[in-house]
């Protein structure tokens, strides 16, 4: 932290898979602070690795959710515990991992609205459901029109089976806030079959494209539900009732019952907001639910994946929105002033394209956890591989995305078996081989990839036959030009064109490591950038706070961010290297085809 306290600041959150992180930045555009939690590291007792339960059966991958709320109790104590000096928090936004779900349960919209400020969130959201039905409970009795089990069940469909066992209230004791306490996450492909059933109902997969920005892919939300739904009905059922805001005297209202399913990032918003954050258009892309041009939910679609879902989701907003104010208990635990604005939440790709400043022609990679890259998109171009987003930062237009699952989890393995664990023998086994890697290439997926959709090692020689293995230094340029390789393909089989005015940005984690871009910068023959910062992420969400502050849609994003600074030059391509590519290019997409049909099998 290079300064505690005195400035006027947006705060940028971003729940990303490993970790949370927060950035401050002044009304100069420079981020004066930084921090972060480390779920594996900083709360060890959710037994994650990678941030994720990865199950039995290595297809469903989820997070805990309370995992989740207490790195934000942890992180605000930290910040609160150096001086952060949170009064002068004029507005806030955020990022999570695009595509996880939560599920909030009954009684959980009250227990965010009347949280105690001496308390950490991470408890009260354990106990408060019951909390708050016993003061439903008891403020009816005192209205002179106690509620009997029978309207409990008539009014609000609860199930007897809900009702517990030691006092008389519809839910038991121990419940939480939550319908699940591990949430699905972008890295399940658990949802095969209901990808199927989806595509089915709408008219086959490029309808879906066409419809929602891209075919039914597993980790997309709307088909997490389907299979939540599908094998756990109750648990999809649990309803959220509703205190009346217009009439307070009247604590229920008849026949209103509202259930909610967020997205991380309106989850996490809806920390912030102490009530259900809606979902935005952006983030609400990622779910094979949304009509990106009309941006609405898809009747067909939500009517294929679980019953009563609109109500559940809430009506999508554009990204750049002010959901509301922060909730009194940041004010009074830890000093924001009541004035502070909630700006929508998003995931974390679009809120990297706001942090990168993204303009046309640019190519922006993440090597985060996941690997993706991004570009930014005039008017929707839907296919059958990678994704088409509404602009978080500009409601008329669109961004493209890629995603690689094998991203910084593969090359941390890679690291630990032919580096002895060590990113500096990393970089230097890229300093010794050279461009090309002498004919070797390799495809290291070890699990299930998105793009493109194989599993498993795959090694050849320069001759085209495939090896067991290779040197270590071999294997760690196999690697890294291999992930290259499979990027700028797959960007070009959306029409993607690297220029001569192509700029590269590069964030995430890898974007640390000088010798991983000056691989990029050689496979993709244009200079790579990079911006100052851990996590470009935060520092758009930051961005976005500031321009939903400005007045968000009717204001240009470029105009409130045109003093930010600007990303610096980190790679420049080899001499050579489009001529070494060139020739490698063309062969990785062949072997690429190779392997994807020996994974398929041969054709019925
Ligand atoms: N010097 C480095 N070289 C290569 N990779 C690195 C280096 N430092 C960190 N990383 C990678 O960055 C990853 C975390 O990236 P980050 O973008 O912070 O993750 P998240 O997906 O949680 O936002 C780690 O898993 C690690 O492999
Ligand atoms: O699934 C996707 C994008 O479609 C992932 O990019 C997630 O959004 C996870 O992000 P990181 O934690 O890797 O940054």
């Amino acid at each position: 932290m290079t300064e505690r306290a005195g400035r006027r600041c947006c705060l940028g959150w971003d729940f990303s898979t490993q970790q949370v992180k927060v950035v401050a930045v002044d009304a100069e555009l420079n981020v004066f602070y930084e921090d972060s939690v480390n779920f594996d590291r900083d709360l060890p007792e959710f037994g994650t690795q990678g941030g994720v339960h990865v199950h039995k059966d290595r297809l469903t991958v989820t997070s805990p959710v309370l995992m989740w709320v207490q790195a934000l109790d942890l992180i605000l104590e930290k910040m609160k515990a150096l001086g952060f000096d949170f009064s002068q928090v004029v507005a806030l936004s955020g990022a999570g991992q695009q595509h996880g779900s939560v599920y909030w349960k009954t009684g959980a919209s009250l227990a965010l609205s009347s949280l105690s400020p001496a308390l950490p969130l991470h408890q009260q959201l354990q106990v408060k459901t019951l909390v708050n039905l016993i003061d439903l409970q008891m403020s009816s009795e005192q209205s002179g029109t106690p509620l009997h089990r029978h309207e409990w069940e008539v009014e609000y469909g609860l199930r007897p089976a809900l009702w517990c066992r030691c006092c008389p209230l519809p839910v038991s004791c121990s419940l939480a806030c939550f319908s699940i306490s591990d949430c699905p996450i972008w890295m399940d492909s658990s949802t095969t079959a209901q990808c199927r059933q989806l595509e089915a109902a709408v008219g086959g997969a490029r309808a879906l494209s066409c419809l929602t920005g891209s075919r039914a892919y597993e980790r997309f939300t709307g088909n997490q539900i389907a299979k939540l739904f599908q094998q756990n009905p109750e648990a999809y059922s649990h309803s959220e009732v509703v205190r009346s805001s217009s009439s307070p005297a009247v604590l229920l209202v008849p026949g209103v019952v509202r259930w909610r399913i967020s997205l991380v990032s309106s989850f996490a918003a809806s920390l912030f907001l102490g009530g259900y954050a809606p979902i935005d258009y952006s983030d609400g892309s990622g779910m094979n639910l949304l009509q990106i041009q009309e941006k609405v939910w898809s009747q067909a679609c939500l009517g294929a994946c679980a019953p009563r879902l609109e109500e559940k989701l809430g009506s999508p907003v554009p990204s750049c929105s002010v959901v509301g104010a922060i909730s009194s208990y940041y004010v009074q635990r830890y000093g924001f002033p009541p004035a502070c604005k909630v700006v929508a939440f998003t995931g974390d790709n679009p809120a990297s394209l706001a942090g990168m400043r993204l303009e046309e022609g640019d190519i922006a990679v993440s090597l985060g956890t996941s690997d993706t890259l991004f570009l930014w998109l005039q008017e929707p171009m839907p296919a059958l591989e990678g994704h088409i987003f509404c602009n978080p930062v500009d409601v008329q237009h669109y961004m493209a995305l890629l995603c690689f699952k094998n991203g910084s989890l593969m090359r941390e393995k890679i690291r630990d078996e032919s580096a002895s664990g060590s990113w500096s023998k990393f970089s230097k086994a890229l300093q010794s081989t050279e461009m090309g890697n002498k004919g070797n290439l390799g495809f290291y997926f070890d699990v299930m990839e998105i793009t493109p959709g194989i599993m498993g090692r795959h090694r050849f020689n320069a001759e085209n036959t495939e090896v067991s293995a290779f040197p270590g230094d071999v294997e760690i340029r196999a690697l890294i030009e291999g992930q290259f390789m499979a990027k700028r393909i797959h960007a070009e089989g959306l029409g993607y064109r690297v220029m001569p005015k192509t700029k590269i940005l590069a964030t995430g984690g890898a974007s640390h490591n000088k010798d991983i871009l000056q691989v990029l910068a050689d496979v993709f023959g244009a200079p790579v950038y990079v911006i100052d910062t851990t996590s470009s992420a935060c520092v758009g969400s930051a961005y976005r706070a500031f321009h939903g502050l400005a007045g968000g849609t009717g204001v240009a994003f470029s105009e409130v961010v045109k003093s930010a600074p600007h990303p610096s030059l980190a790679a420049t391509p080899s001499p050579r290297a489009s001529q070494v590519y060139e020739a490698l290019l063309p062969r990785y997409a062949q072997l690429e085809q190779r392997v994807l049909s020996q994974a398929r099998g041969p054709l019925e």
